[in-house]
C-alpha cells in the first residue's frame, strides 16, 4: 500500500517537471526508455519525452549522467556494445526503430559526433556521399554532383572547396571537417540529425558559425544536440532536457528551464553548482 501511494507520489512530481509546453506534433517519441551496460544498472532509466519537429532539443546534465547512451540509441549505435540492454520504445514518425533494419534507422536518424571523422582514406566529394557507398546506394553522376553541391552548400563550405572536391577531407580545418561531416549526415536526408556534442574540439569562430548553421538547418530538420555547453543550449535550442543519474529530470522549452527551473538539481546544474 505505502509502496503505490510513493509511485503515484513520484508520477505527479514527474509529471510536474515536463512542461505542458512540450510538443503536440512529435517526430520521435521515447517510451520508458532504459539503458543498461551492466545488469542491474542503468545508464539510461525510464526516459519518456516527445521530441518536435524542425527544432533544436539539447540535452544537458553532468558528466556520465546518460546523454549519450541516449543519443546513440535513436540510431541504434548502441548495439556496438554487445551486453548493452534496452528497453521501452523509441518511436520515429510513429514507427518503432527498435524493431526496424539498422542501416534503414541509421539513414533516417544521421549522427554527428565530437570530434569530427571525416573518412581518412576519401575525398571531399566522396565523404560526402559516403553513406550511399556504405548503404550500396548507386546514384547516377549527375545526381551525385547535384547532391554534393547541394550539401555543401546548405553547410556553407561548397564555396570553400568547390574548387578541390578531389582533395582528402582531413585536409580542412578542424570546423571545415565539421561541417563536412554536417553535410555527409544530411545528404541521406534525414527525418532526425543527432549531434554529440559536435564543437566541443572547435575554437570559437568555428563554433560559431556552426552554431549558425544548425539555427538554418531547423527549418529543415529536427535536431537533438548533446552539450556542456549551456550558453550554447540557451544559445541555439529551442527545447531543453536536463538529465541526471540517467533520468530525464526537466524537459521545457529553454527559454522557460533556463529563466525557471522547476527541479532543485537543474537549477544547481545551470547556475554551475555542479557537472
Ligand atoms: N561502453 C560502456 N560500458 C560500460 N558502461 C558505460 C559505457 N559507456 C558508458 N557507460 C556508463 O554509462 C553511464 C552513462 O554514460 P554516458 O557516456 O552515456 O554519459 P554522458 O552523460 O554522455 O557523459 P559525458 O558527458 O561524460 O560524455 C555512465 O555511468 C558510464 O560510465
Amino acid at each position: 500500500m505505502e509502496n503505490t501511494i510513493t509511485l503515484k507520489k513520484q508520477t505527479v512530481e514527474n509529471k510536474k517537471y515536463m512542461s505542458t509546453a512540450i510538443p503536440e506534433d512529435p517526430i520521435l517519441q521515447l517510451k520508458k526508455v532504459s539503458i543498461s551496460y551492466t545488469a542491474g544498472k542503468n545508464a539510461v532509466n525510464n526516459v519518456n519525452a516527445d521530441i518536435r519537429k524542425k527544432c533544436i532539443t539539447a540535452i544537458m546534465g553532468p558528466s556520465g549522467c546518460g546523454k549519450s547512451t541516449l543519443l546513440r540509441a535513436i540510431n541504434r549505435m548502441h548495439e556496438l556494445y554487445p551486453d548493452i540492454r534496452i528497453s521501452g520504445e523509441i518511436l520515429m514518425n510513429n514507427r518503432n526503430i527498435l524493431k526496424m533494419n539498422p542501416m534503414e534507422v541509421r539513414r533516417m536518424a544521421g549522427m554527428v559526433f565530437q570530434r569530427p571523422n571525416p573518412f581518412p582514406t576519401m575525398s571531399i566529394y566522396e565523404n560526402v556521399l559516403a553513406g550511399y557507398k556504405l548503404n550500396g546506394i548507386s546514384l547516377p553522376k549527375k545526381e551525385k554532383d547535384e547532391l554534393v553541391e547541394t550539401c555543401l552548400t546548405n553547410v556553407g563550405l561548397w564555396n570553400e572547396v568547390k574548387d578541390s572536391l578531389l582533395k582528402k577531407g582531413t585536409f580542412l580545418s578542424g570546423g571545415q571537417q565539421q561541417r563536412l561531416c554536417i553535410a555527409r549526415a544530411l545528404a541521406l536526408k534525414p527525418e532526425v540529425l543527432l549531434m554529440d556534442e559536435p564543437t566541443s574540439a572547435l575554437d570559437p569562430i568555428a563554433t560559431n558559425r556552426i552554431e549558425e548553421l544548425l539555427l538554418q538547418l531547423k527549418n529543415e530538420f529536427t535536431i537533438l544536440i548533446v552539450t556542456h555547453n549551456m550558453s550554447q543550449a540557451a544559445r541555439i535550442s529551442d527545447y531543453s532536457m536536463f538529465m541526471y543519474l540517467g533520468e530525464l529530470i526537466e524537459y521545457d522549452k529553454t527559454q522557460n528551464m533556463f529563466t525557471n527551473p522547476k527541479d532543485k538539481r537543474t537549477e544547481e546544474y545551470l547556475n554551475g553548482q555542479f557537472g
